[in-house]
């Protein structure tokens, strides 16, 4: 096939299987959804709705059925005339309320803000330094901004979580009508995956933001292969889907984390697999594409993780690794210890304490690299690690680092565990 021949090719539109991409009809959602209509209702009468607060895990669709249902509630409010606003902001890597205030109101402020899915507000204003004014002020100035643009708010805070117990604004946005006497009714959606910090909100910002509060549940094997079949069929070409590939992207996406995010991860690259290698001129795409497609999510799991890895927890990965090539895993952390203390003399590094490298097993089962086994048999209570990802992926993401890992691989193969 030449190297930019468009045919035969497995997809159509490659950007449906894409994680940006807006479904019409958010699929399997509708009692969640249901719930949230619920609280912002009142909006379309003009009166003040409740806020919510929508977690659960990564990947099960918080953000996508805010979208859906802010455009829904957009054109309703369109129907009855009423002018209604929406600001949303993506918390990544903002830690406080102050830097929420700041980034919100230039959210509104700068030429750019219809960048953002769902933000329709846009003040010809200056923006805002992001420091040197008191929090207060920064409050006031948000909420000028919102009785300017001339209509009731909606302001949608995703990955909240990140400001931790900086939390005021969380308090303070649900009282800005009483406080500062504004005339907007003004609705917050919080969005978060961290149970913890939905635990450790304090009562009075529990009060006002979880007014109402929404669960999403990880999707099942079932709705993940009717979310699937909903995406592929726009996705991908006709009749380029072998049975089977679908109910498999959806039943390893469900037994791991009920993500949808996964399952259509898994699809696209399996598609990729498909679209790029030996087809004969009719490509298909097949259950051993979609078994590569998970080693190669994997593989580059393990690759992120170890970019954030310590020198020693990189060190601590490869003496796990040489423990699961030679059959060895799981295996306690004294000996792990041991066999770390070894290697890191090797690679000439000194090694950590025990207590320190365990810090280090912690961090990588807490990443999903390492499982954690406890072991009751025997006398005592041990833990035990092992990989919780293919030894293949491990070892490649280890080379990156590490000069030569070829006498892991041969001892791996050895013992018939590669
Ligand atoms: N019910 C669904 N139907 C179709 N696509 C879905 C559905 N749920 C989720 N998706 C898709 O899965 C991907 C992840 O969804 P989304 O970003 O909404 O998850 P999230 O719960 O907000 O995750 P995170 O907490 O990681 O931000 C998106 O591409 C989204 O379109």
């Amino acid at each position: 096939m030449a190297r930019f021949d468009l045919d035969n090719l497995v997809f159509a539109n490659k950007d449906v299987l894409r994680e940006d991409w807006q479904p019409d009809n958010l699929a399997e959602r509708d009692a969640e959804m249901d719930t949230c209509a619920s609280a912002l209702r009142p909006l379309l009468r003009g009166n003040q709705p409740d806020n919510l607060f929508l977690y659960g895990l990564t990947g099960v669709g918080k953000t996508a059925a805010t979208h859906a249902l802010i455009t829904e509630l957009l054109d309703a409010a369109a129907d009855v005339e009423r002018h209604l606003e929406v600001v949303e902001l993506n918390c990544t890597g903002i830690t406080s309320s102050y830097q929420v205030a700041v980034n919100l109101v230039n959210e509104m402020r700068t030429g750019d803000a219809h960048s953002h899915a769902l933000t329709t507000v846009s003040l010809e204003k200056d923006p805002l330094p992001e420091t040197g004014h008191p929090q207060k002020r920064v409050f006031r100035e948000l909420l000028k901004d919102f009785e300017s643009a001339g209509g009731d708010v909606i302001v949608v805070l995703d990955e909240i979580d990140t400001i931790g117990s900086d939390d005021d604004i969380l308090y303070e946005l649900p009282r800005a009508r009483k406080t500062y006497d504004i005339d907007v009714n003004l609705g917050l959606i919080g969005i978060s995956n961290d149970f913890k910090f939905r635990e450790n909100l304090s009562p009075k910002v529990k009060d006002s933001l979880c007014e109402k509060e929404v669960h999403f549940q990880p999707y099942d094997a079932e709705q993940l292969v009717r979310i699937l079949e909903k995406r592929a069929d726009r996705a991908l070409a006709e009749g380029v889907l072998a049975e089977g590939v679908v109910p498999l992207c959806a039943a390893m996406a469900a037994q791991d984390s009920g993500s949808a995010r996964q399952a259509l991860r898994l699809l696209r690259i399996a598609g990729d697999f498909a679209e790029n290698g030996p087809s004969d001129g009719d490509p298909r795409i097949t259950e051993e594409h979609v078994r590569r497609a998970e080693e190669e999510i994997q593989r580059q799991q393990v690759v992120e993780g170890m970019e954030e890895l310590t020198r020693h927890g990189k060190l601590v990965l490869l003496t796990v690794a040489h423990l699961e090539a030679e059959g060895e895993t799981p295996e306690r952390t004294k000996v792990i210890h041991q066999r770390y203390r070894q290697v890191s003399k090797r690679e000439g590094s000194d090694p950590l304490k025990r207590r320190a490298m365990h810090d280090h097993l912690t961090d990588l089962t807490l990443q999903g690299v390492l499982t954690k086994i406890d072991d009751t048999s025997g006398r005592g209570n041990y833990n035990q690690y092992e990989l919780d990802v293919e030894l293949d992926s491990a070892i490649d993401a280890l080379e990156v680092e590490f000069d030569d890992l070829t006498a892991v691989r041969e001892t791996a193969h050895r013992n018939h565990v590669l």
